[in-house]
């Protein structure tokens, strides 16, 4: 790696093809008409039926300070080969615009705007790559968080993956995410530091070894250490480890706190079970048994059929690095681009596969809420001046198969957007990760079992007005005459 730069800045932490996009608007003038992009994911991660949102407090963060340092611009001219005017120009740009967003903790689903920029067009094309970098991970490692934490329960659930992230930056916006998402404690201490987060740990096997006995490494544990949870697996669980655990806790009475033992290997069902039964036996009932290795919420369903005594769980590599679906595919569309006479235009992208072509316009999303059970009926995303509290009785339907539909009366829509940054100005203020993880619960509350299950769940709706509908329609027969003029010209050139 080249000398670390003491101005080194994000704003280079993106897409060559987005510096070249911003040259391209530059050169021909148009770089300042305002523009609206959306972000949102079209597929909801590991087959669950909603995501948590995390990732603004970040995003806000990289918008303030956006801005290219002088080792930037100098790299850009030097080493890419922009143009001395380009790079001017560039010297001077910051994030100007207006951001909306869902807060961190909210339930997301697919093809909803998570996010709407408005701003100049430049500006809203510069910060894509770095907007879906930590939307998309922070995202999913707070979706399957959720997953783990609905598994648990009223246990605790630690987070360990640090040593097994995908490098540091991983480690701590994973973490992060993770409370978000549902989890209790960390075992990143930088993380607690920085986020505030609870801060959780046992020791390691090498603490054993080094010692060459249970007995031995457990005591010198604790001398040093009120709070006792001694790892059991590293000999033999239930001749050795156990035992040991036991009789320690028994010598040192009420100079520690005995919390309990963790189990790291082996068949967890029935090392628990006996552990369980040699606790209680040796009068340690209220004894915590912690298990690790490899957990997942599938493991964890598996062993509670086999009626495991678990009380707190450790999970490491496949929280971290959202084993079993390594990216959440979220995607940032323009939707709205100023003409030349300062009119926003509608615009769209067109698929073959119709869950891929963009809804076109700007809009708004609302959740809607029954007044009598509190439950969310549906997402609805309507045009930026539709307001569905007015309505009695709301048509939604699916937005692809719109014959499936209903009405919903006595609602509450809830507006799921917070400007948060206004012509370049933070004016949000994070809430505590801890509130963010409540606020996950509370949005949780709000959603019928149906929706929340791990394994197949029904698809949440998320539908459009019609008036939007009847946008995007209109929108795409004016792109097909578009295409067919085209087509004609050629034809009859
Ligand atoms: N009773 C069980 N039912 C289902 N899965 C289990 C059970 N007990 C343990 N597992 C899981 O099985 C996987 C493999 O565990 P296994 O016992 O083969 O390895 P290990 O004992 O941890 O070996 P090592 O000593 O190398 O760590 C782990 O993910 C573990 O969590
Ligand atoms: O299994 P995970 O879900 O990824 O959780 C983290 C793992 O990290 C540690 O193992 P490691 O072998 O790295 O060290 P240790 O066992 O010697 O502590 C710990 O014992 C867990 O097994
Ligand atoms: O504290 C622990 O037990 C721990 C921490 C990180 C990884 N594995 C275990």
């Amino acid at each position: 790696m080249k000398s670390i730069y003491s101005d080194d800045s994000l704003a280079l932490h993106t897409d060559l093809y987005q510096i070249n996009m911003a040259e391209t608007y530059w050169a021909d003038g148009i770089h300042n008409r305002k523009a609206i992009f959306e972000l949102y994911f079209r597929k909801l991660p590991f087959g669950n039926g909603y995501a948590v949102f995390a990732g603004l407090e970040r995003m806000l963060e990289y918008l303030r300070n956006f801005k290219f340092s002088e080792s930037d611009l100098a790299y850009l001219q030097q080493e890419v080969g922009y143009k001395e005017d380009f790079i001017n120009y560039l010297r001077d740009i910051r994030f100007t615009g207006d951001m909306y967003s869902m807060l961190e903790g909210e339930l997301v689903f697919g093809n909803e705007p998570i996010v709407r920029i408005e701003a100049p067009l430049v500006e809203a094309q510069l910060i894509e790559t770095a907007l879906l970098n930590i939307v998309n991970y922070q995202t999913l490692i707070a979706t399957k968080a959720s997953r783990i934490k609905h598994v648990a329960g009223e246990e605790t659930v630690m987070e360990f993956g640090t040593r097994r992230a995908q490098e540091m930056d991983a480690a701590i916006w994973g973490t992060r995410a993770a409370i978000i998402g549902g989890f209790d404690s960390t075992s990143n201490v930088r993380a607690g530091k920085l986020f505030d987060l609870p801060v959780a740990g046992t020791h390691a096997h090498s603490l054993v070894q080094s010692y060459r006995s249970d007995y031995e490494a457990f005591h010198a544990y604790a001398r040093r250490h009120k709070d006792c949870v001694f790892l059991v697996d590293t000999y033999d669980t239930l001749k050795s480890g156990v035992p040991m655990a036991i009789k320690v806790a028994k010598e040192l009475g009420d100079k520690i706190n005995f919390i309990g033992v963790r189990l790291d290997s082996g068949d967890i069902a029935f090392l628990s079970k006996e552990a369980r039964r040699m606790l209680d036996e040796a009068g340690f009932p209220e004894a915590k048994i912690v298990v690790s290795n490899d957990l997942d919420e599938y493991t964890m369903l598996n062993l509670r059929a086999q009626n495991a005594r678990v009380d707190l769980w450790g999970i490491g590599t496949k929280i971290i690095t959202a084993y079993d679906q390594p990216a959440l595919g979220a995607v940032y569309k323009i939707v709205s681009i100023e003409d030349e006479n300062g009119v926003m235009q509608d615009t769209i992208k067109i698929s073959a596969n119709a869950e891929k072509v963009t809804t076109p316009g700007h809009k708004k999303v609302y959740r809607i809420i029954d007044r009598e059970n509190g439950k969310a009926e549906g997402d609805y995303i309507c045009m930026h001046d539709e307001d569905p509290s007015s309505e009695e009785r709301l048509k939604m339907f699916h937005p692809v198969h719109t014959f499936i539909s209903k009405f919903v009366t006595n609602f509450e829509a809830k507006n799921l957007h917070e400007k948060v940054i206004a012509n370049g100005e933070v004016v949000y203020e994070s809430p505590t990760v801890e509130e963010m993880k409540q606020y996950a619960f509370a949005n949780l509350d709000q959603l019928w079992d149906e929706y929340k299950r791990s394994l197949n769940p029904e698809a949440y709706p998320v539908d459009l007005s019609q008036k939007c509908w009847d946008n995007k329609m209109r929108n795409i027969e004016e792109v097909k005459e578009m295409v067919q003029r085209t087509v004609d010209e050629i034809e009859g050139a």
